[in-house]
C-alpha cells in the first residue's frame, strides 16, 4: 500500500516550511482566503514555494473567492495545486482545471466519491476550516468516500491514529494541531505530526 498522503497547511515562514519538508510532507498549503491569521500574500508564497522541491506539491488555499481571485493568486504565486472551501460548482472546477494545476475540493458535506466535481483530491473537513475543531469523523455511520480523500479538521499529533483507525482517509491536512499558537507553527509538533501519521 502507498505511504499515507500527508498535507501540512498555513505556512508562513521558511523555518515552517523547511521543517514540513524536512518532515516528509508531500503537500504545504499557503492560505489566500482573506481573514485567517495565517494569510498570506501572494509574493510571500512565491518565496516560500520557491523553497519547496518538485516532489512536494505546494497548494493555495482559498474559501469563498472567485475563479479570477484564485486564478489570479495561483499565477502570482506559483502553486501549483489550489484548494477550494467554498461553493464553487463543477464549472468553476473545469475552468481551473484548463490551467493544469492539481485541484483540491474541499467541503463539510456527505460526499460518496472523489471526483464528481473534476477535483483530483477531496478534503472532508469542519464546518469552520482551519478552526482547529475536529468534527464527528469517529460517528459510527460515518462511510468514507471512493478515492483519494483527505481529512481534515482538528487532527494533531496525538489524535491522528485514533482518526485514521477510524476513516481509513487516503491522506491527511492539519493546521492548527502544528501550532504552538494560532497562526504560529511549531517544527516540532510538524514533526511528530508526519511521524504519527505515519506510525
Ligand atoms: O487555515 C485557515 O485559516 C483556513 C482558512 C480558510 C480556509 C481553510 C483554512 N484551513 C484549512 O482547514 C483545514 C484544517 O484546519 P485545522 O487543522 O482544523 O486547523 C486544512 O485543510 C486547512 O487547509
Amino acid at each position: 500500500m502507498a505511504d499515507l498522503f500527508v498535507k501540512i497547511c498555513g505556512l508562513r515562514t521558511a523555518p515552517d516550511v523547511d521543517a514540513a519538508v524536512a518532515a516528509g510532507a508531500d503537500a504545504v498549503g499557503f492560505v489566500f482566503a482573506p481573514g485567517s491569521p495565517r494569510t498570506v500574500d501572494a509574493a510571500t508564497a512565491r518565496e516560500l514555494a520557491a523553497r519547496v522541491p518538485d516532489t512536494v506539491l505546494t497548494v493555495g488555499v482559498f474559501r469563498g473567492q472567485s475563479v479570477e481571485e484564485v486564478r489570479r493568486f495561483a499565477e502570482e504565486s506559483g502553486v501549483r495545486g489550489v484548494q477550494l472551501h467554498g461553493e464553487e460548482g463543477p464549472e468553476d472546477f473545469a475552468a481551473l482545471r484548463a490551467e493544469g494545476r492539481t485541484l483540491l475540493r474541499a467541503t463539510a458535506g456527505r460526499v460518496e466519491r472523489c471526483g464528481e466535481y473534476g477535483e483530483d483530491l477531496l478534503l472532508l473537513d469542519a464546518p469552520d476550516p482551519g478552526s482547529g475543531k475536529p468534527w464527528n469523523w469517529g460517528a459510527a455511520d460515518f462511510t468514507a468516500p471512493e478515492g483519494r480523500w483527505l481529512l481534515a479538521g482538528g487532527l494533531n499529533p496525538g489524535n491522528v491514529r485514533e482518526a485514521l483507525a477510524a476513516t481509513a482517509a487516503w491522506g491527511v491536512d492539519v493546521s492548527s494541531g502544528v501550532e504552538r499558537e494560532r497562526g504560529v507553527k511549531s517544527p516540532d509538533l510538524i514533526r511528530a505530526f508526519v511521524e504519527a501519521a505515519r506510525s
